[in-house]
Parts: C-alpha cells; sequence; structure tokens
C-alpha cells in the first residue's frame, strides 16, 4: 500500500509541478498584459522592447508569447504586450522565438526590464532614453511611451510639449518622482528630492541663498580654492606627467563646494585621501549591487519603501550628518562667520527660536539635508562641466586661444587679478561653457512624475496621474533639427547673433521651469574660475591616453569610458621660446 501511494506521489509530482508552472505562467501573463497596455489604450506611440541574447529568466516568457500569438484576435485590439501586433517583422520573431524551445539563441521581448534593456547591454539609461527620443523623433512623432520595467513612462520629442511639462503645466508635473524616503534617511529631505507643498516651501526659503549678491560674497572663497588646483597642474606640467582631468576637476569642485556649503577647508589636492573627496566619490560610483538596488527602487517604489531602502550609503549619511552638525556648533561657539551658504543655512536655522520667523525656519536635519544635496547636486556636474570643456579646448586649438586671449585681455584690464565683475566679461568663454553644456549635458535626463491628470494639449491623450516623465535632455541637444551638425564643438551656436535662432525648449542643460537648477549662477561661476586660472598660464592638449571617440559611460552625472587624459605645457614658456 505505501508503495503504491508512493508509486503514485511520483507520478503526480511531474504534473503538480507543471501546474504550478502553468499557474505562474498565466499569472504573469495576466499581470504584464494589463501592465504593458497602458501606452496601447492610450493611444501614445510606443516601442516594443526587445532583447537580443537567450537567458535562462525567458523561458518563463515562451508559453506567454505563444499565448499571446494564439489569442491575437481576442486580445489584440487593446493589448500591447510586447512585440504583440504580428507585423510581419514580428511574426519572424515570433517564429525565432519557437525556436528558442529548441534551444537556439532567439530574439524576442523582455521580462521585466520593459523597454529598459540597457541593464543587459551596458548602456547608461541616458544614452538609452536618448535613443528612444531619436526613435520617435525617427517616425515624426511628436511623443511616445515606453515602460520603465512596469511603469508607463511617457517622452515629450516637439518641444512645445517640453516647455508645457516643465513650464507652462508645471502644477501637473512639479515633482520629480524619483524614489526617496525621508523616514529612513532624513537627509532625504533636501529640495531635490521634496515634492508638493513642502519643497516649495523649501525652494523660497532657500531661493535668497543664489542671488547675484550672494554669489559676489562667495567669489573670494572659490578663487581661493583654484589656487591648489593650478599648482596641480603646473607639478603635472613640470613633471611631464599626463592629467587624469575628471580627477582633478573634481578636486577643485569638492574644494569649492566644501567650502561654501560646509565652511570646510577639503584640502583635496594635499591630502588625496580627504574625507570630501572620498565620499564625493563614493556617491558616484556604481556597482552590480548599487545598480540592482536602484533598478528595484524603480520598478518597486512601494515595496522599497516598506523594506527601508535608502539611496546613500549609510556612513556616507553620517559623514555629512557630522560635517554639518560640527560647523554649526564650532561657528556657534567660537561666535565665527563666513561668506558661504552654510552661513545663510545657520540663519535660517536660528529662526526656529523665534515665534515670528518660525514658518521660514530651517530645522537641523532639513539645514544637513541641504548642504548634503548642494555638494552632491554641486560637485559632479560642475566638474564634468569643466572637464568636457578642456577636452574640447584641447581638441580645438584655435577655440583655446580665443579663450585665452580673452582671459588675458581681461586680466590685464584688472591689473592681472580675475575680479567677480571681469570674470562676467568672459563672453566668449560664456560661449565655450554653453557649447560643452549643450553637446555634454551633465545631467542628461529630466524627470518628473504628473501629479494631476494631464490633458496632453491638442490632442485626445490623457496622462494619469503617477505616470512618469523623462526628457531626454541629450536627444535634444543632439538632434540636428536644432544644432546643426550636432557633433561639432562650436561656441558660436550660443553668439548674440545666433542665439535668438534657438529653438525654446531645446536647450536644458540645468532644466526649466519652477524646478531649474538652483545652483546655476554657482556652477557655472566655478567652471568659469577654474577655466580662466588654467588657461591662463597653460596650453592643453588631448594625450593619446584618451579613447576617441568618446564614449559615454554608464552613471548618474556623464562621464567617458576610459577617462579624459590632456598633457600640457606652460603658455608663456612655450612663447617665450
Ligand atoms: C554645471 C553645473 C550644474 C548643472 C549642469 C546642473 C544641472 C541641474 C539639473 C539639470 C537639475 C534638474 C532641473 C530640473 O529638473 O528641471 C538640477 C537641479 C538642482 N541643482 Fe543643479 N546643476 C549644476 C550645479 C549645481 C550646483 C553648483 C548646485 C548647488 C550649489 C546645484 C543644486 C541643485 C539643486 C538643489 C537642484 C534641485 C532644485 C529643485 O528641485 O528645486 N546644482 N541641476
Amino acid at each position: 500500500m505505501k508503495e503504491l501511494c508512493n508509486a503514485i506521489k511520483l507520478k503526480m509530482l511531474p504534473i503538480i509541478f507543471g501546474m504550478v508552472l502553468v499557474i505562474i505562467a498565466l499569472s504573469l501573463y495576466i499581470f504584464c498584459k494589463h501592465r504593458f497596455a497602458y501606452w496601447h489604450r492610450k493611444g501614445v506611440p510606443y516601442l516594443h522592447p526587445t532583447n537580443h541574447s537567450a537567458q535562462p529568466l525567458h523561458i518563463l516568457q515562451a508559453p506567454f508569447c505563444i499565448l499571446a500569438q494564439k489569442r491575437r484576435t481576442l486580445f489584440a485590439p487593446n493589448v500591447s504586450f510586447w512585440r504583440y501586433d504580428l507585423s510581419p517583422k514580428r511574426r519572424t520573431t515570433h517564429r525565432a522565438f519557437l525556436k528558442f524551445l529548441k534551444g537556439v539563441p532567439y530574439l524576442h521581448p523582455t521580462f521585466p526590464f520593459g523597454d529598459m534593456t540597457y541593464l543587459r547591454k551596458g548602456v547608461p539609461p541616458t544614452v538609452h532614453f536618448s535613443n528612444f527620443y531619436n526613435t520617435f523623433k525617427s517616425r515624426g512623432q511628436k511623443h511616445g511611451g515606453v515602460y520603465q520595467f512596469f511603469k508607463p513612462t511617457y517622452i515629450p520629442i516637439d518641444p512645445e510639449y517640453v516647455k508645457d511639462i516643465l513650464i507652462r503645466d508645471f502644477p501637473h508635473f512639479a515633482d520629480r518622482g524619483i524614489y526617496h524616503n525621508e523616514r529612513d534617511q532624513p537627509i532625504l529631505r533636501n529640495l531635490f528630492f521634496m515634492e508638493g507643498n513642502d519643497w516649495k516651501s523649501m525652494r523660497m526659503k532657500l531661493s535668497p541663498t543664489y542671488t547675484s549678491g550672494k554669489m559676489k560674497m562667495m567669489f573670494k572663497t572659490m578663487l581661493d580654492c583654484s589656487a591648489p588646483l593650478v599648482k596641480r597642474i603646473r607639478d603635472l606640467t613640470e613633471n611631464n606627467q599626463i592629467i587624469d582631468i575628471k580627477d582633478v576637476s573634481a578636486r577643485f569642485t569638492t574644494d569649492v563646494i566644501g567650502s561654501c556649503a560646509f565652511g570646510i577647508e577639503c584640502n583635496s589636492f594635499e591630502s588625496p585621501n580627504s574625507e570630501f573627496r572620498m565620499y564625493g566619490k563614493k556617491i558616484f560610483e556604481d556597482d552590480v549591487v548599487k545598480t540592482i538596488k536602484g533598478v528595484f527602487r524603480i520598478a518597486c517604489p512601494n515595496l522599497a519603501y516598506k523594506l527601508k531602502m535608502v539611496v546613500f550609503d549609510k556612513d556616507v549619511e553620517e559623514f555629512f550628518s557630522k560635517a554639518v552638525t560640527d560647523t554649526y556648533y564650532f561657528r556657534k561657539n567660537y561666535h565665527t562667520k563666513r561668506n558661504d551658504f552654510m552661513q545663510l543655512l545657520i540663519e535660517l536655522k536660528d529662526k526656529e527660536n523665534d515665534t515670528d520667523q518660525k514658518v521660514n525656519s530651517l530645522t537641523m536635519n532639513e539645514v544637513i539635508a541641504q548642504a548634503f544635496i548642494f555638494f552632491v547636486a554641486g560637485f559632479d556636474t560642475s566638474a564634468t562641466t569643466l572637464t568636457f570643456a578642456l577636452f574640447e579646448l584641447a581638441y580645438n586649438n584655435d577655440i583655446q586661444n580665443k579663450a585665452r586671449e580673452e582671459v588675458q585681455k581681461i586680466l590685464t584690464k584688472y591689473n592681472g587679478n580675475l575680479t567677480y565683475d571681469g570674470i562676467h566679461e568672459l563672453k566668449y568663454m560664456d560661449r565655450v561653457i554653453q557649447e560643452t553644456l549643450r553637446k555634454y549635458p551633465p545631467v542628461a535626463l529630466i524627470n518628473r512624475i504628473c501629479t494631476e491628470t494631464y490633458q496632453v494639449p491638442h490632442t485626445n491623450l490623457t496622462l494619469d496621474k503617477g505616470t512618469l516623465v523623462g526628457i531626454s535632455v541629450l536627444g535634444l541637444h543632439r538632434d540636428p533639427d536644432y544644432y546643426p551638425d550636432p557633433d561639432k564643438f562650436d561656441p558660436e551656436r550660443f553668439s548674440d547673433e545666433n542665439k535668438g535662432k534657438l529653438v525654446a525648449g531645446t536647450y536644458l542643460p540645468f532644466g526649466d521651469g519652477p524646478r531649474v537648477c538652483i545652483g546655476l549662477r554657482f556652477g557655472l561661476m566655478q567652471v568659469k574660475i577654474g577655466l580662466a586660472m588654467l588657461l591662463k598660464e597653460f596650453e592643453f592638449i588631448v594625450d593619446p591616453k584618451t579613447l576617441l571617440p568618446l564614449e559615454i559611460d554608464l552613471g548618474f552625472v556623464m562621464t567617458v569610458k576610459g577617462g579624459i587624459w590632456l598633457s600640457s605645457k606652460r603658455y608663456n614658456q612655450q612663447h617665450d621660446n
């Protein structure tokens, strides 16, 4: 009897196993059918995510796709299930897909990435969005829809739609929709991540921090930070060593922001292991675990919140919290004041005890969070701009000479000193920086989330609350319709004469609308100071170690594979010879 039972059990096992598989497959199918039907229902052009490699996970997709193909007539009118509308090309895909069952590599849709196949192909998300932009644009479409995993994401292509989202219809898109969790990581209660009225009130409190008067106040601090930069390049030049220009630029901007936002001399050049440099680097470093966590936060934000997932490493949070708290108490105890952001934040904190001013005040945690985001949003973006500007100047010697001539003219005018007024007279330098930001926007993708149901103007399309929006800055900046010969570095695009010809909504290095970068002036000023101080003394050329053409690498802020390497000569020395 026992043997009979065992025999039945053994026979039943494959059946039970098979049934479980079918149930899982069906549930996933229904789930995906529902999730990936969003853009189809809305009538928005959408892409069918594809994959060109076979992976073990794909076995799960086999039954869905076959089923989808068989049930085409039943679901086709309202389902955009991957490669489901069986155009001739698609049919081939499905046939190829059937081959998979025989163990042959095949082309077929992706689960669970949606259109975000970058993870497998090593393509940065920013480049991926630029590819989406180009695909929709080449089809003559004014907008399109993709899936970031299961999240429908709207991509405006027409600059009018871009302007609508960022400026005209801002109340519908007031938030970024980027995962954050202030409950478990208080430093995320900062201007970049904050939402709704909280953001509005914080922006109002912080805006006076970035006026031109405050910039003028900080100019001297910034200029002081350029001395170690020049010294480092001088040393490298004298020793005939090549320059890792991103590293040098990042040390300079770390010193500037560290000094202005935290009131701390970071000494990134003198002490290579300076904690600010170390933690600054750590914030932007990518590894497999970080990528997987990032993907999980995009795909399942609610679950990530329940699991108490945070955005920055705990040690990073602790380091910056301690740096701010120490500075705060040092200044209080020793009655010290400096012309920097920290002083302005301290003044906002002190309003906490004033009943009339309390609404305009900041708590200690908020002070920490704002100083932290100034650092994070400010140092790498500015370093990236400085890096690419120096690369292009090194690559285009005539432009470099022209920029240097202008610097020398202004220095002569101001008795050899770089002054606040003088820096604003560097008009050609402005064009060089604007063109750098066009060709290499450090933040190549702008995120928004639909916060109120939105009717896209002149269409029948309604975007639901919660729909993500991805504006491809890289796509717009490299679109030949707006910037002819987009790979050419041509500062004249921004000359007074040509500026008027630029199409509004196509130039977005700092974003636009009420959520435009708050540190815009600060960022531009430090880049200008860095460039002026270097061009004054050195001549740069691209070192063969730089891999050309440059290839964009993974990262939140734009970087290139292999880094950018320059060599330098003392400018005067060369001309004396
Ligand atoms: C060249 C340098 C910089 C570039 C290219 C840059 C770019 C950007 C971009 C594209 C955004 C998003 C705008 C949007 O969503 O519409 C942004 C936001 C922001 N940036 Fe910058 N940035 C730079 C420098 C700085 C600096 C130096 C600081 C601080 C000192 C800073 C602080 C911020 C903050 C706090 C936000 C969030 C603003 C908000 O949501 O209200 N940025 N930046």
